[in-house]
């Protein structure tokens, strides 16, 4: 269905190709998980598939890519929207109309689809990504997720024999990603549709996957069953790399294989206390930002309900809940320039004359107060190289005395990013790194981060711990809002749950994740009723006990 032949693609301001000479056949019916590292050029190996590389991203594309017969050279996107539908990563980008109804039925219209097939289609359509209560809405109104997947949608309707989706899971909540995931996986099984899939959540995905294609990072690409790829890729959800740590052969790819092969360990381990994730916190921690009664409306409709919340330095608290559930909302009314109907919020030690309301202060100083790394990083960026965004980034916080340098975070996030770069051709992940090391270089005493883990790779998490971690331990504090519960199980010291605007649980992390069928992490899932949240912390209690089943 899909064929690469000889496909080396260059961009122009880059020394080395980011693909090289890749031979590559797709199979129809296929479903192709695409694999690699923050910015290695899995939207790039997409794209090439639909004409958008280098029709429309710039660069030369040497080789042949063929789609359904078709030679991309010779037909741009336009000309292959019949066979293949695309959903890139940045929803908003692809929105054509204002409503999610419109949008949901454009892609019909433009292939003269029959009226009558058109409105069932969308019916459907509607009813397969629960976003019936929505059709009439403004899509600049909805939150991340109901964006995410209204874009999948607007894809679906039109029946492509081949689906593209480039992190299509990003910004669903855990069981909305399932749902969509499990839609995707009818289509190929009943209809035969061909799937390429790029995502870095491999947790989320590993189990419908028919291939894996790797992209080890040298423009070379690496294809096969994923049993065989993930024994030796750089990259692996965690239950791989718990099968790894612990010996299993074959590797599971799902909870259910890993339970079966875990069970020996189990009952080795039970009794045997892991090592905590993180330290436990000082008790006396001061509070930083206090909230009380915080009300968000739209239209005299309630997306937040008079939420109290306190935030204590030191503490790194996840935020979490279903799509559509307040949390960004939240999130711009405590860092002060979003709305609030209600309520009140003070920044700033102990609740004496010190502390300050965000939003009756100026814009300037309101970011000193409290940072927030929003959900589309891409609004911050406006300059013309990633030379000027850090330069600019490091004036601004120049007065604080504690800022790291902007580049220094970069290159700690996302390393190798030249400074002549545009902002604008950094992959997804790149502009994220960016965005967050602008804000984190203020330094400001509350940080607040809306998915911030989107088009990071595993390694880039795990930086991104370290970086929390670090302004944690110079007395910060941190919130997270976001659906990635492997990162939450690793980087989290509390997590808050929110549901249609009201918080729902509140308190330490193990307590409320491992609890939830929902948000438990991998790991929880294979070892329950063992405590055990992460891969490391199995890996120190194997390094302590030794790995041998039987001894
Ligand atoms: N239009 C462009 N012009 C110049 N360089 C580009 C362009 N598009 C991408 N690049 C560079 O090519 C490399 C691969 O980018 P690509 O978006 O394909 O990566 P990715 O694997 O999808 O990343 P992510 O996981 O962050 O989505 C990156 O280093 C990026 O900076
Ligand atoms: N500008 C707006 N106008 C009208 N409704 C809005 C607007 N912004 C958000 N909403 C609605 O308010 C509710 C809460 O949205 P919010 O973005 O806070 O949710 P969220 O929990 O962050 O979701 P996600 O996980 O999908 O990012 C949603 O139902 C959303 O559709």
């Amino acid at each position: 269905m899909i064929t690469f032949d000889q496909v080396t693609v260059q961009y122009e301001d880059t020394a080395e190709p980011v693909l090289r000479d890749v031979n590559l056949t797709v199979e129809e019916g296929e479903l192709c998980l695409v694999v690699g590292h923050t910015g290695v050029g899995k939207s790039t190996l997409l794209g090439a598939v639909n004409g958008l590389v280098p029709h429309f991203t710039g660069g030369t594309l040497y080789g042949r890519v063929t789609v359904d017969g078709r030679d991309t050279a010779e037909h741009p996107p336009r000309e292959l929207a019949d066979v293949v539908g695309v959903v890139g990563q940045d929803p908003l980008d692809g929105f054509v109309t204002d409503t999610v109804e419109e949008e949901l039925a454009y892609a019909m219209e433009q292939l003269a689809v029959a009226p009558a097939t058109m409105r069932k289609r969308v019916e459907e359509t509607l009813d397969l990504l629960g976003l019936a209560d929505l059709r009439h809405r403004a899509l600049h109104e909805l939150s991340g997720g109901q964006q995410q997947r209204v874009a999948i949608g607007s894809v679906l309707t039109a029946h492509p024999r081949v689906l593209v989706l480039d992190e299509p899971t990003s910004a669903l909540d855990p069981t909305a990603a399932e749902e969509v995931l499990a839609a995707v996986t009818r289509l190929v099984h009943d209809l035969g549709v061909t799937v390429l899939l790029a995502e870095h959540r491999l947790e989320r995905v590993v189990q419908y996957a028919d291939r894996v294609i790797h992209l080890p990072g040298d423009g070379r690409v690496v294809s096969g069953p994923p049993a065989e790829v993930f024994r030796t890729s750089s990259i692996a959800p965690p239950v791989v790399d718990l099968g790894r740590i612990a010996g299993w052969s074959p590797l599971p790819l799902s909870i259910r294989d890993a339970r079966r092969a875990a069970a020996p360990l189990r009952t080795r381990l039970d009794g045997v206390v892991p090592p905590p994730v993180r330290t436990a916190l000082p008790a006396d921690r001061p509070r930083l930002l206090s909230a009380r009664g915080i009300t968000v409306t739209y239209q005299g409709v309630p997306a937040v309900r008079e939420v109290a919340l306190d935030l204590r330095g030191g503490e790194i608290t996840a935020l979490m809940g279903r799509n559509g559930s307040g949390k960004s909302s939240l999130l711009w009314a405590l860092q002060g320039s979003g709305p609030r109907k209600a309520g009140s919020v003070s920044v700033g030690e102990s609740d004496g004359p010190g502390t300050r309301d965000p939003r009756k202060v100026s814009a300037t100083e309101a970011r000193r107060l409290v940072g927030l790394v929003p959900q589309t990083p891409t609004d911050l960026l406006y300059l013309e190289s990633v030379k000027q965004e850090l330069d600019q980034a490091d004036s601004e916080s120049a007065v604080q005395a504690d800022g790291i340098p902007a580049r220094t975070l970069l290159d700690r996030l996302a390393p190798g990013i030249p400074d002549t770069t545009h902002p604008r051709d950094l992959s997804e992940g790149q502009k994220l790194a960016l965005v967050l090391a602008i804000q984190l270089a203020a330094a400001p005493r509350v940080v607040l981060l809306d998915e911030p883990t989107r088009g990071l790779d595993y390694r880039a998490k795990g930086e991104l711990i370290g970086i929390v971690d670090g302004l944690a331990a110079e007395g910060r504090t941190v919130v997270i809002s976001t659906h990635d519960v492997e990162f939450v199980a690793r980087a989290a010291d509390r997590v808050v749950v929110m549901a249609e605007g009201d918080v729902v649980a509140d308190g330490p992390t193990t307590e409320v994740i491992v609890a939830s069928p929902v948000f438990a992490p991998q790991t929880a899932k294979v070892l329950a009723p063992l405590p055990y949240l992460t891969v490391d912390q199995l890996a120190s209690v194997l390094d302590a006990h030794g790995t041998d089943p039987s001894a």
